[in-house]
């Protein structure tokens, strides 16, 4: 048996959020992948919100879940209907999961001002219809909404909301920050009391991230005794998001010694997926599975995990299926050229003289307004012509570009001369492009490609623009950043320059000029 039991409301509470849809075919696919992962509940939606949800448990019904209980989501009965007839109630049960999930109100304000009914009726319709679907052979979750806020305007309501649920034969009761406002003593505070109060029904916790502590807060309650901790991936929901599953169950297991997953090493490439599915971009700075949690930038801290991870590691990042990274800046020290050098297969001894003069050269070029950390591709090309490694694939002798806007309905034409030589022969191009770029990104591979085929392949999939202010009455100049793709391979390369189409020109040359090095 375990001490704590992950509950999944990514495809209910998560949808909750803005900028998160899934569709009902997204949630089926979700939904096998938590599975896999090895979650304990899988809360599927609310079978009376809309038609997707109920398509999407009648699909569910096939699913060969091998772990993870499905759970249908709902509220009590409303006021003054008997649970039978409760339209809502009806559709729960027809949704034939294992599990069914109510909320019901804990704070008298609720029952009063939203409910608009009294709180004898409010507690019958709690106990009433968790009893009824209890009857039905449901193992029912009874979420407590509000519990803290209810609790503390009214610690006598709120348990005897509990007691309701409890009498009615459920089989968790999960007090909810619904509001996202608790502080974490007063959450370990509040479950302690409802611990002594209900010892003999399990407590569960699901908290909210309106102060950023919705992780902080549901660790609290499981200090408290909690035994279940509803969250969602990567922390979507409704506002400021739930309790982020992806943080709070390495937390759970990789510093509190308690088994919740099997697969932890999987959570990263579990919550790209989920991101990935929902159209979302990934959090970079997301803690454990984001992109920078393990990535090294200054000089000191590069030099440190060369020679012991952990002296600037509080994980080892495999064991969430992340990787230690390291950046090179205008913060960095030798060790971080060393690094690189290496990882390019040229490595250099510590001292010598080659990795001193790269490392200025980045220093002086990240004064310019250059940034290396996401132009891996030019600083490999620093590298290599620093390193004599580097052979120079062909000569932009000029470029020309034009944008001409039409008055009278016909599309605007945006056009683009390149001439380039090569081994000393000359070819001039001309495209036209969706916009200035893209026409010299057209122009440029269309002047290269007799002499290098191959870059017919290379595909640029982002172009980003940052002006950089300028100081003291200098022009403020661009960086262009540019990701380039051959395959399943990426790289940036950075521009800059006053004007914009020549930061973007010098990042494209840095993009095909790279891939053409790796190729010789
Ligand atoms: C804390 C939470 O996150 S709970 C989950 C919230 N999630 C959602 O609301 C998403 C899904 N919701 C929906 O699709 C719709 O709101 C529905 C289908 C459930 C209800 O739609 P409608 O019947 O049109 O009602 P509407 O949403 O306007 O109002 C909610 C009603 O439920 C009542 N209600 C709210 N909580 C409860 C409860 N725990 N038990 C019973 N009734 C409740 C409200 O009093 C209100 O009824 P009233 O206006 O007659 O007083
Ligand atoms: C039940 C729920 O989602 C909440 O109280 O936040």
């Amino acid at each position: 048996m375990k001490s704590v039991y992950i509950y999944d409301t990514t495809l209910r509470d998560g949808t909750q959020g803005e900028g998160f849809q899934l569709s009902g075919l997204d949630k089926l696919r979700i939904a096998e992948r938590l599975d896999a992962f090895g979650v304990d509940y899988i809360e599927g939606g609310w079978p009376g919100s809309n038609p997707k949800d109920v398509e999407f448990f009648r699909e569910a019904k096939k699913l060969k879940l091998k772990h993870a209980k499905l759970a249908a989501f709902g509220s009590t009965r409303r006021a003054n209907v008997k649970v039978e007839e409760d339209p809502q109630v009806r559709l729960l049960l027809e949704a034939e999961t294992p599990v069914v999930t109510i909320f019901g109100k804990s704070w008298e304000l609720h029952v009063t001002d939203i409910l608009r009914t009294t709180v004898e009726e409010n507690q019958a319709m709690i106990r009433e219809t968790v009893a009824h679907l209890v009857k039905n052979g449901r193992e029912v979750v009874y979420d407590a909404e509000h519990f803290f806020d209810g609790y503390k305007d009214g610690a006598g309501h709120a348990l005897a909301t509990l007691k309701a649920a409890a009498e009615g034969g459920a089989s968790c009761l999960v007090l909810c920050d619904t509001n996202g406002g608790t502080l974490p003593a007063e959450v370990e505070e509040i479950c302690a009391a409802v611990r002594r109060h209900l010892p003999d029904t399990p407590m569960g916790i699901h908290t909210h991230n309106d102060c950023e502590l919705a992780v902080a807060n549901a660790i609290s309650a499981v200090r408290a005794g909690a035994t279940q901790v509803q969250g969602t991936i990567n922390g979507y929901g409704e506002r400021t998001g739930n309790c982020n599953l992806t943080s709070v169950m390495p937390i759970l297991q990789l510093k509190m010694g308690i088994e919740v997953v099997p697969r932890m090493e999987e959570l990263r490439a579990l919550s790209h997926f989920v991101d990935d599915i929902s159209n979302n971009p990934h959090f970079a700075r997301a803690a454990f599975i984001g992109r920078t949690a393990f990535a090294h930038k200054g000089g000191m801290h590069v030099n440190a995990v060369q020679k012991l991870a952990r002296s600037y590691e509080h994980i080892v990042p495999a064991s969430v299926g992340n990787e230690q990274t390291i950046l090179v800046s205008e913060l960095s020290g030798q060790s971080n050229i060393l690094l690189k050098a290496e990882q390019m297969g040229m490595p250099l001894a510590k001292g010598a003289p080659e990795a001193a003069a790269i490392l200025t050269k980045v220093k002086e070029l990240e004064n310019e307004g250059y940034s290396f950390e996401a132009a891996g591709g030019s600083l490999e090309l620093l590298i290599r012509r620093e390193l004599g490694n580097y052979t120079k694939p062909f000569e932009s002798t000029e470029y020309h570009t034009s944008f001409r806007q039409y008055r009278d309905g016909h599309k605007p034409v945006c056009e683009a001369t390149v001439k380039v030589s090569v081994n000393n022969e000359i070819e001039l191009t001309v495209a036209e492009g969706n916009g200035v770029v893209n026409a010299l990104d057209i122009a440029l591979r269309k002047a290269l490609l007799p002499f290098y085929p191959e870059i017919a392949e290379v595909a640029l999939v982002d172009y980003k623009v940052r002006i950089l202010d300028g100081h003291d009455a200098t022009a403020a100049k661009t960086r262009v950043l540019i990701v380039s793709a051959h395959g399943g391979e990426t790289w940036g390369t950075v521009g800059v320059s006053d004007n914009i189409i020549e930061a973007s020109w010098l990042a494209l040359v840095d993009g095909i000029d790279l891939f053409l090095q790796r190729k010789s």
